[in-house]
């Protein structure tokens, strides 16, 4: 597998781009012709410089408007492609796009297109260079690849062949299964992207939401799978035109770009067994079948008042780490670590974000495969020093820096709270508090495909379509990923701006995180009543809100009451009943959630607002010092 990307799809300038591109383990790059354009070396400067970074240039492109022109324009055209031709040569690269014409003056007629194409091809091959031609979804009269294919079949020149573009083909919904006709060896080059679903304009949609494959909406594994079945084994080649990867960190974009075709290739070769398929062999993705626990870094009087907020939740003190200053509750299958140690990496992340949820583990089937597809797949292995009676259990680096542990249950790592940690006796008041639901991370949007193409492609999730939570003071983007079994449930919140609830806490707490945990309980009403007999600070909602709760869904009087006088919130859809109820935030905005699930499959995005706006009521101002 040989893989590229256009440098369009990346920021910066030239130099950076290629950097971040060589970085992230590409093979080759596209020389995008305004890239070179803007940049102030010669063409023979930057083949070196490509080359210099260990790649090859794949492709030079676009040419632009040249078939089945009327003469003048005809003969202008071909005089361009000389001078491209010449370009081409200093940079060293052999092939050349030319892209479906879509000036108005173009005649049409598929055999006046092949006769110009014809005529290119022996130009081209006097020089020993090629030419691919690529249907555009908007090309005048050429915009499905299938008449794109049918001009290079009639032009019958060795020099020249086939294009095919994901994007064109899937956004214009033509038959992907009409690939599988074409000879592999008539493809030159194959260019990948995907898209999120939205209906617009073609050209706007191509030259401003493109993404990675696996971060949008389009069948791109239907698409691959046709072009693997003709034999193609030539450049998969990232072309990706979206706006907010223009203004994004170059290295974290051209990791995302090479994670997604190592990606996108594994579900190719898992579907297509029959096919040879030159992909690395990687472990399959990961079941998860529960998180196992989450790791809070904190400072002694932070720690001390998190296990009081646990302890008002039901949760009891059961282990003591043998060696460090690492304590461990429990209730019911939820294990919570609180560490305090004053050196590592819980130590420097409580320096940087101050107390937080840095770390959680899930629990796997197998704990080594799955942090060896994660590394495959471009993730970043952790590895902290342990001492003699203590496991090294597999991680990975995940959003905002921190960690992601893996336990399974075919090694010691099952038995991880009974090797670490002395048992302590020190029961609490069970709440009915069962599980963790689910865990919600802040980040930035700007970084939300990138944990989504992360977290889809490592382990065996799916996407919900994104919603649109309010916040008082702006929109903050959710998007959950989930196991069908509900292993995994996580809520990635990107945050457009600092004042909303998610962006105060990653202003506050200097980067992404884990900003929500929600346990589910097995009687909401009666874990409400246990929790106020607790002491527990719950967090009040509008009387305003049950009022419409009540108008809205149609519910007894009675059973409002209930609700309100617990302060829990209540959705319902076609599944069951959905019950919330939430504590106070916790150091910058952090908070725990507790929930009750009858048949509900989702995560009460109608009362978002409404919980919000609670929470922001008790929130300290941004930037005032804690008391
Ligand atoms: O948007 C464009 O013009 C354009 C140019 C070259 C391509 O390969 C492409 O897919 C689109
Ligand atoms: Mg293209």
């Amino acid at each position: 597998m040989r893989t590229s990307i256009a440098t369009v799809s990346i920021s910066g300038d030239l130099r950076e781009k290629l950097a971040a591109i060589a970085a992230a383990g590409f093979d080759g790059v596209e020389i995008f012709e305004n890239d070179f354009l803007a940049y102030d070396g010669s063409p023979a400067e930057v083949g070196r410089m490509v080359r210099d970074h260990g790649l090859e240039i794949t492709l030079f492109q676009p040419f632009r408007d040249f078939e089945g022109m009327p003469e003048q324009q005809r003969s202008r055209a071909f005089d361009r492609a000389e001078r491209k031709f010449d370009l081409m040569g200093e940079l060293g690269t052999d092939l050349m796009l030319v892209c479906s014409n879509v000036s108005p003056a173009a005649l049409g007629g598929i055999d006046r297109a092949a006769d110009d194409f014809h005529a290119l091809g022996e130009l081209a091959a006097k020089r020993g260079l090629r030419v691919g031609y690529e249907a555009l979804a908007w090309g005048r009269h050429i915009s499905d690849h299938r008449d794109a294919w049918e001009i290079v079949r009639r032009v019958n020149h060795p020099n020249i062949g086939l294009i095919l573009d994901s994007f064109h083909t899937l956004a214009r919904r033509v038959d992907v299964e009409t690939i599988r006709a074409i000879p592999s060896d008539r493809i030159f080059i194959v260019q990948l992207a995907d898209a999120p679903l939205i209906d617009m304009d073609l050209l706007y949609w191509s030259r401003h939401f493109r993404n990675m494959p696996g971060e949008g909406d389009l069948p791109v594994v239907d698409f691959m799978r046709a072009v693997a079945a003709t034999g193609y084994d030539g450049p998969l080649s990232l072309e990706i035109f979206n706006d907010q990867f223009r203004g994004g960190s170059p290295r974290s974009i051209a990791v995302d770009g090479h994670r997604s075709l190592v990606y996108l290739m594994d579900q190719v070769a898992r579907a297509e067994p029959d096919i040879a398929i030159d992909v690395p062999a990687l472990p399959e993705r990961v079941a998860v079948s529960g998180i196992e626990f989450v790791e809070f870094a904190a400072n002694e009087t932070e720690a001390e008042e998190l296990v009081l907020l646990l302890r008002a939740m039901g949760f009891s003190l059961v282990g003591r780490h043998k060696n460090k200053d690492v304590v461990l509750l429990r209730q019911g299958a939820i294990n919570i670590v609180v560490n305090t140690e004053k050196e590592g990496l819980a130590h420097s992340s409580y320096l940087v974000h101050g107390a937080s949820a840095y770390a959680f583990g899930l629990k796997v089937d197998d704990a080594a495969a799955t942090v060896a597809r994660a590394r495959a797949l471009g993730a970043e292995p952790f590895e902290q020093r342990h001492g003699p009676d203590e496991l090294a259990i597999p991680a990975i680096r995940g959003v905002g820096g921190g960690v992601i542990y893996f336990i399974d249950g075919k090694s010691e790592l099952a038995n991880v709270w009974e090797i670490e940690f002395d048992p302590v006796n020190d029961a609490g008041d069970d709440a009915g508090l069962m599980a963790i639901d689910h865990l919600a991370q802040s980040m930035n949007y700007e970084e939300m495909l990138t944990w989504l193409l992360f977290y889809t492609s490592i382990f065996k999730t799916t996407k919900l379509p994104m919603v649109d939570v309010i916040d008082p003071a702006g929109v903050v983007r959710s998007q959950v990923v989930e196991s069908d079994d509900g292993g995994l449930r996580l809520t990635l919140n990107g945050a457009e701006n600092r004042k909303t609830l998610a962006g105060h806490f990653i202003a506050e707490s200097f980067g992404s995180g884990v900003q929500h945990l929600a346990f589910s309980s097995r009687d909401i009403f009666q874990t409400a009543d246990r929790l106020t007999e607790l002491g527990f600070n719950g967090l009040e909602i509008s009387p305003n809100y049950y009022d419409d709760l009540e108008a809205r869904l149609g519910l007894e009087p009675e059973f409002t009451n209930r609700l309100r006088d617990r302060n829990i919130l209540f959705d319902r859809d076609e599944c069951g009943d959905y019950f919330q109820l939430y504590s106070q935030t916790y150091s910058e905005g952090f908070f725990f959630e507790i929930v009750a699930r009858r048949g509900y499959r989702g995560y009460g995005a109608a009362n978002a607002p409404f919980r919000i706006a609670a929470q922001k009521r008790t929130l300290r101002p941004i930037g005032m010092p804690r008391i």
